[in-house]
């Protein structure tokens, strides 16, 4: 039987390199970073097999690979892939949910610590050899907000925001709200969440995340009425998708002291441009979309990835696709 052929759009672990070549007639992008969009649509035009991570999937890309059958995105997040062009065309596509769950929900907890404890600002301002003789953690200037037995409001109770719940409920004491397009009762009996509109969740939150994947309807999910309802001493945390957000008017609500601070892994435009105001203001901690970034997790991503390509390819009932194109396998 002859072995598909799969283009692989980054460098990936040897390991699972290694994995993927016993099963497919593998080329990869072997240059740092992703290879680029005229590159790619080169490479692309004999294979049956894409395994990527953010590279845009539409209609003129699958147009360059009409013996496209199979798409493996290295995250969970499938938000580059247009949905109607895969199906319209009958590609699969898959992604790599709850292996990273507990990764990113450190990073959510660790955003909401250091925003609200003032880790980054203040880490800076010892560095800076500006930390006064005779000051100390008790003097005003460099008091922070609690985060244990605070109020926390969960944006999009999915598998992330499950793994937020059990470390900030069961960790640190918070008293839990959560707003979801459907009730999660299992949310609500193992960590004594309420469901609650969206309004009431900011108006009552002293820690807004917001955790939903980016689709059509969460564009711009939260705008300049939802900051407006805030209390001026919340932490707004997103670790979802840049474009949730109408970052000027979290720009706004933060110049303006509509609330306290922000904790962000991710950004509008990416990476983040050096003349955001974001990046100036002490009050709001910046990363570079590194929720899932630990060696392990990215490992394991890689590996489940490869897996769900091989899977799909082989014509076995993947696991992984992705929801709205489950209907292809019937
Ligand atoms: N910063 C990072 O590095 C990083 C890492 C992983 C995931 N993410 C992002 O987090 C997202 C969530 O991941 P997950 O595995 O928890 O997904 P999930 O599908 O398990 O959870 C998402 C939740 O959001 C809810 N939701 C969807 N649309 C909604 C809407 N319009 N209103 C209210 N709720 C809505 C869903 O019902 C679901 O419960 C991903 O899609 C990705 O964009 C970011
Ligand atoms: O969606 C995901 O898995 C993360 O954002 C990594 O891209």
């Amino acid at each position: 039987m002859s072995r598909p052929k799969v283009y692989i759009t980054k460098p990936i672990p040897a390991e699972v390199r290694a994995y993927l070549d016993q099963h497919c007639d593998c080329t990869q992008w072997e240059e740092a970073g992703v290879a680029p969009r005229e590159r790619l649509l080169e490479a692309i035009q004999d294979v049956e097999g894409l395994l990527t991570h953010g590279s845009l999937v539409d209609d003129e890309l699958l147009g360059h690979a009409p013996k496209l059958r199979a798409v493996s995105t290295i995250s969970v997040g499938y938000n580059h892939f247009d949905l109607d062009a895969m199906r319209s065309r009958e590609v699969i596509g898959l992604h790599t949910p709850y292996v990273l769950d507990d990764t990113v929900a450190d990073l959510v907890l660790a955003l909401m610590l250091s925003a609200s404890r003032r880790i980054a600002e203040l880490d800076a301002l010892v560095k800076a050899g500006k930390w006064q003789k005779g000051s100390s953690t008790n003097e005003q200037e460099h008091f922070g907000m609690d985060v244990h037995h605070a109020k926390l409001g969960i944006i999009g109770m999915g598998r992330i925001g499950d793994a937020i719940a059990k470390r900030a409920v069961h960790g640190f004491g918070m008293e839990l709200r959560y707003y979801n397009r459907s009730r999660r009762p299992e949310a609500e009996e193992r960590y004594g969440a309420q469901y609650c509109d969206l309004e009431e969740l900011l108006r009552e939150s002293d820690f807004v995340v917001l955790m939903t994947p980016l689709t059509p309807k969460t564009v711009h999910y939260i705008r300049k009425e939802h900051f407006e309802l805030m209390k001026p001493t919340a932490f707004f945390i997103n670790a979802s998708r840049g474009q949730t957000v109408d970052e000027a008017a979290m720009i706004e609500a933060l110049q303006s002291g509509k609330i306290r601070g922000a904790g962000l892994d991710v950004f509008d435009v990416e990476p983040v441009q050096p003349d955001n105001p974001l990046l100036k203001m002490p009050n709001v901690v910046t990363l570079p979309h590194i929720g899932s970034a630990t060696a392990q997790t990215r490992f394991d991503m890689a590996m489940l990835a490869a897996r769900n390509l091989v899977e799909a390819l082989n014509g076995s009932r993947p696991q992984h696709v992705v929801k709205e194109l489950q209907s292809l396998l019937n």
